[in-house]
């Protein structure tokens, strides 16, 4: 059975892909967070994967906060980009591949066409050059992982009037 890794699981994200495992009963996927799993620890995260045997990760651990980020540059940094290189790593190492969670905001937004994976990134804050410098870390160090840039996920929330 294939065997899935979520790393921030608790998170928004992680949490949404937990609401579907139920449709997926042929996946093994287990969810991670940093009590279990801190992507910024190398040597926890190669140890980790290394005894969980996993085909595949799915990274939704990351630093959110974005306008926060500009004044938390360190931890921003640590946790999207540094830690994402580590991810990459273990990846190599363990023989697993790796499934990442970027973002919009590795664009400007300073223009009126639709980007596509061709388009030149220039991130306008903090957080979105932490997510950019993420996936050049995760490219060089494993180039068989899958990235995908979205946007503003909507929660399955009730509506309060
Ligand atoms: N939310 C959105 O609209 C969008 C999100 N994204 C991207 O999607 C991904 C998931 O986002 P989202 O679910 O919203 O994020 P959240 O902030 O909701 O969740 C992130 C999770 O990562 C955990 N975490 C923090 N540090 C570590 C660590 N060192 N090791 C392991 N886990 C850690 C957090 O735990 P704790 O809370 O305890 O710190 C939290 O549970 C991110 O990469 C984000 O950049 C992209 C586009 C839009
Ligand atoms: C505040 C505001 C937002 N928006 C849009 C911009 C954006 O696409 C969306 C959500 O904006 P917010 O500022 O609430 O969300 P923000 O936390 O900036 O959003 C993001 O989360 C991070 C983690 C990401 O990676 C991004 O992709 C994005 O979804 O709504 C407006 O159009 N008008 C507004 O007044």
């Amino acid at each position: 059975m294939t065997k899935i890794l979520v790393t921030g699981g608790n998170g928004q994200l992680g949490q949404s892909i937990l609401s579907l495992v139920n449709k997926y009963k042929n996946l093994n996927i287990h969810f991670s967070d940093i009590d279990e799993l801190d992507i910024s620890q190398s040597e926890q995260l190669k140890e980790y994967t290394r005894a969980a045997n996993i085909d595949y990760l799915i990274n939704c651990a990351a630093y959110t906060a974005v306008d926060k980020a500009e004044h938390e540059k360190v931890l921003a940094k640590k946790l999207n980009a540094e830690a994402v290189k580590n991810i990459a790593i273990a990846a190599t190492e363990n023989n697993f591949r790796v499934i990442h969670i970027s973002t919009d905001y590795v664009f400007d937004g300073n223009t009126f066409k639709p980007y596509t994976e061709a388009s030149f990134a220039v991130p306008a804050s903090y957080y979105g050059q932490t997510k950019l410098l993420g996936e050049k870390y995760l490219m060089e160090n494993h180039p068989a992982s899958m990235i995908f840039r979205t946007s503003c996920f909507i929660r399955n929330l009730p509506i309060i009037l």
